[in-house]
């Protein structure tokens, strides 16, 4: 019989002749993702700023959101594993290849969430703090364990995690809650069914054999390129709306037009082209796309301090 130091030790224990590395620590968090993210909370904090942004909101801020992010990206990893080993797009991550242990990816988890939501609530201020925890539960927890396997509107109703960060750049400048702020949310909210979707159609086969009920599975591969099609639509319209409530001026109303007619024009292929192609080049534009309209928003609000002015 083992004692409980044996069983934690093999449990924290890298499996026999696999080393874990830093950037499988790294992997977990995944980067590229919270990258994004931290950007379009830093154009929240700009756009929430009449003047200079707040040092503190910027650094600490920035930080904090982005640990806690990493934070629920590795619960993501832990509570799907089963999941990552059968679809070859996630087969190679650091759970199912036996690189890191569940009692790692846990610890790594817990260390980064308390760092990161303490330095909010210290430094920034309670509701930022509040925010994204409920942001972190929201795809730990509420998107991965549940409506993952539960529903095929899943990430439309857990897209409002993803949608939170630059809802909370905003907060962490102001500590409230503002309409502009909400508009910013909303086209993060619109963006992300057509970002998730492109992509399930195009790696169906891993969602069917993982027994995933993403939309395509359930409904098909045809009504899921409708839908992508119209959310675009709406999302075109929603991002008009900085405009219309001069939060941006006419170069991101270029922008939005600009990088939305493309989008437009290459969703409707999604619904008139068949085979993947389309849907993989929707997916990489979708990332493209919503980095241009938020850096737009962001050039469009310091264009006088860049000039000078
Ligand atoms: C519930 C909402 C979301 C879902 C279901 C979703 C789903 C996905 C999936 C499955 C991938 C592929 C990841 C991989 O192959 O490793 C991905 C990639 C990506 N997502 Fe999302 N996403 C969501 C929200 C967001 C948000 C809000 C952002 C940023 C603001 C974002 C930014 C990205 C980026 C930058 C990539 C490319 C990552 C890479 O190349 O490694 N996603 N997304
Ligand atoms: C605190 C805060 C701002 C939290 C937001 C957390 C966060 C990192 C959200 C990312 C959204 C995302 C990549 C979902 C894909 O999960 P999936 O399980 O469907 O995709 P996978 O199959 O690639 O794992």
């Amino acid at each position: 019989m083992k004692s409980r130091a044996e069983s934690l030790q093999q449990a924290i224990a890298p499996v026999a002749g696999v080393q874990a590395h830093w950037r499988d620590y790294l992997a977990l968090t995944k980067p590229r993702v919270v990258v994004l993210m931290v950007f379009t909370a830093i154009v929240g904090m700009f756009l929430a700023s009449p003047g200079q942004v707040p040092w503190v909101a910027l650094t600490v801020g920035s930080l904090g959101i982005a640990l806690a992010a990493g934070s629920a990206a590795a619960l993501n990893h832990l509570a799907d594993q089963r999941i990552d080993a059968i679809m070859a797009r996630t087969r190679n991550r650091p759970l199912p290849t036996g690189h890191l242990r569940p009692l790692q990816v846990l610890a790594f988890a817990a260390l980064l969430g308390v760092v990161g939501l303490g330095m909010l609530a210290a430094w920034v201020n309670p509701l930022t703090a509040v925010l994204t925890f409920a942001s972190l539960i929201g795809y730990a927890l509420v998107y991965t364990l549940y409506l993952k396997r539960a529903t095929p509107q899943n990430i439309v109703i857990g897209g409002a995690a993803g949608a939170a960060p630059p809802l909370l750049g905003w907060t962490a400048v102001t500590g409230s809650v503002d309409a502009h702020a909400l508009l910013l949310f909303l086209i993060v909210f619109v963006w992300t069914p057509p970002h998730f979707w492109a992509l399930a159609i195009a790696r169906l086969k891993d969602y069917e054999r993982a027994d995933v009920p993403m939309l395509p599975v359930v409904y098909g591969e045809r009504f899921t390129r409708w839908q992508v099609l119209l959310y675009t639509v709406l999302l075109l319209a929603v991002s008009l709306l900085p405009w219309a409530t001069f939060m941006g001026g006419w170069l991101y109303l270029a922008a939005a037009i600009g990088l939305g007619g493309w989008y437009l024009m290459l969703n409707i292929r999604m619904v008139t082209a068949p085979g993947p192609r389309i849907p993989m080049r929707s997916f990489r534009f979708s990332i493209i796309y919503l980095f241009g309209l938020f850096a737009a928003l962001l050039v469009d609000r310091q264009l006088p301090v860049l000039l000078g002015a």
